[in-house]
């Protein structure tokens, strides 16, 4: 991609922000930063970093019914429509943010796309698992394990990955939730990967 320069991330930044809570656009602010710390030590592309961190919750705060007429008007798999907006944002968001933000880069879009629900190794990009871990890690978390799972991360990307979705996955059944299946197959996968 491109370089994008400080002014650019600004008025992308304003533009986030307005379709946002100040929280939300807070948390934004940090996943990009994290993001960027991330790409820097994994040699991911910086910019993209910074983009798709800053842009990843872009649709958070969209109501059920625009996400519902933008699975139809994007011809997105019409099974979308039985989850909510914990799988929404991500899957759907991306298709926010290429019409509403004009962002085409099919990197930040998937890096979008997985943020929440991750992918197999195979899937994942530098730039997929960087926005991945950000959003968990941003400076301002601070679930029980965060620190370990910094750590972990710092020292390697991929481990993070995997730390993160066992984690997730474990919180989510220890409350009952239903949990969307391609983070059981990627928690699979990764598992195979890592540990054969
Ligand atoms: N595989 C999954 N299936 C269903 N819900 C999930 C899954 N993974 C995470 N969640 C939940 O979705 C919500 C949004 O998570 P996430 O996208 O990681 O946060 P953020 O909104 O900060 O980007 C959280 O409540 C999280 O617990």
């Amino acid at each position: 991609m491109a370089a994008v320069n400080e002014k650019e991330l600004a008025a992308l930044s304003k533009r986030v922000g307005k379709n946002l809570s100040k929280h939300r656009f807070e948390h934004c602010l940090r996943v990009s930063d994290y993001a960027v710390k991330l790409a820097k030590q994994n040699g991911v592309d910086v910019n993209q970093a910074a983009v798709a961190g800053l842009v990843h919750d872009y649709a958070k705060e969209v109501s059920k019914k625009d996400f519902l007429k933008k699975i139809d008007k994007s011809g997105l798999n019409p099974d979308l429509k039985n989850w909510g907006n914990a799988v929404w944002h991500g899957v759907v968001g991306a298709e926010f943010i290429k019409d509403d933000l004009g962002i085409d880069d099919p990197a930040i879009l998937q890096a979008v796309r997985l943020h929440t629900t991750g992918g197999t190794h195979k899937e994942m990009t530098g730039l997929d698992k960087v926005v991945f871990m950000a959003d968990y890690l941003e400076e301002g978390r601070d679930f029980p394990g965060v620190e370990e799972a910094r750590q972990i991360t710092d020292k390697s990307l991929d481990q993070g990955v995997f730390y993160q979705l066992a984690h997730t996955l474990s919180f989510l059944a220890g409350k009952e939730k239903v949990i969307y299946p391609k983070t059981f197959e990627a928690y699979n996968d990764w598992a195979m990967y890592l540990k054969d």
